[in-house]
């Protein structure tokens, strides 16, 4: 039988010519799937035509648009086992990247025509849904706006200086971090927990190589005592993400865990998935496998953590983890 899906396309992501791209995706899928599509609209985004796919109970989704449709998408589908194809077609593709999708039209569409899922974490920050990272202290507004003017310009040193820009304006503050077994509190500048990031969320990166579905989350406290230390930091991010290895700076802390408190003092801003969402204290908590993903395979790694040398570190070890 012929395989079918609903496709929900948004007409104005990314700078391509949409129409084009939307013939070539359905040169491409038709041939094997039906292929019922949707378009956004400014009123009607792809979380509503997502919600709306699952409810008339569609065999499958595929979402073609930038990182805000597919994550709209993502989020309507979670726990439904209904598989999601994802045709990356903005400009930074964080979702696609962080996932290992490929984000050529021709990669992607290949990729869900062969058809092999897979079921990778998805998480609630505070309850909303998180697919890739949430940014504890981040001056959120001013990197988003750099990152889009000078993407074009300078590609990833662009998403580099803007980590350098991030840390050096950044305050730091006490933080206390509380996972299903243990009490953590130090001193930071930035606090990012992660399901998947893509290589160029540098905060993001101490582990080197963030598992998507492994059930855990990867925090990574980053906490220079001044501004030559948070260059230094955020450059060793860089590096260490580059080369896949975990980091090995005093300053630069990371563990993984099934859920995360975090409260600071003083409050600090809070970024979820891009988009900021209000200030701390905040809840993160992993979904093992929520979401079905036509995706490639990767390799995996052993979960490791790495908190020795954090300023002011404090350990507690509950008495039984929930
Ligand atoms: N038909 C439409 N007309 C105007 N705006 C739309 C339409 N469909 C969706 N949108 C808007 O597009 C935004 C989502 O864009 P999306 O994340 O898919 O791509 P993008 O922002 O272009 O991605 P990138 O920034 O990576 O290029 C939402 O703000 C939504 O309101």
């Amino acid at each position: 039988m012929k395989r079918s899906a609903c496709l929900i396309f948004n007409p104005v992501a990314g700078q391509g010519d949409s129409e084009q791209e939307l013939n070539q995706i359905r040169a491409l899928l038709e041939p094997e799937i039906d292929l019922d599509v949707y378009f956004t609209t400014e009123e009607i985004g792809a979380d509503k035509l997502a919600q709306e796919a699952v409810a008339r109970g569609v065999d499958e989704i595929i979402a073609s648009g930038g990182d805000g449709t597919l994550s709209a998408a993502a989020a309507a589908v979670v726990n439904t086992g209904i598989p999601l194809g994802i045709i990356s077609r903005g400009t930074a593709n964080a979702f696609a990247t962080a996932l290992g999708i490929a984000d050529t039209i021709e990669a992607a569409c290949e990729n869900i025509l062969q058809g092999a899922t897979r079921n990778v974490d998805i998480a609630y920050c505070n309850d909303l849904p998180m697919v890739l990272l949430v940014g504890v202290g981040f001056e959120a507004e001013t990197v988003e706006k750099a990152d889009r003017e000078a993407k074009n310009r300078f590609g990833i040193m662009a998403y580099v200086l803007a980590g350098l820009q991030q840390l050096r304006e950044l305050e730091s503050f006490d933080v206390e971090i509380e996972t299903e077994d243990k009490i953590i509190k130090t001193t930071a500048a930035a606090v990012t927990v992660a399901n998947a990031a893509p290589p160029t969320s540098v905060l993001a990166q101490g582990p080197a190589g963030i598992i998507y579905d492994d059930g855990l989350l990867d925090l990574t406290i980053v906490a220079p005592v001044n501004k030559a230390g948070a260059i230094a930091a955020t450059y060793h991010l860089f590096q260490t993400a580059s080369a896949g290895h975990p980091v090995e700076r005093d300053d630069i802390g990371y563990l993984r865990a099934k859920q995360f408190k975090i409260t600071t003092e003083p409050p600090q801003k809070v970024v979820l998935d891009g988009e900021i969402i209000g200030t701390t204290p905040i809840e993160v908590k992993c979904v093992p496998g929520g979401l079905t993903l036509f995706v490639p395979q990767v390799e995996e790694e052993v979960p490791v953590e790495k908190l020795d040398g954090l300023p002011n570190l404090v350990i507690e070890m509950k008495e039984s983890g929930d």
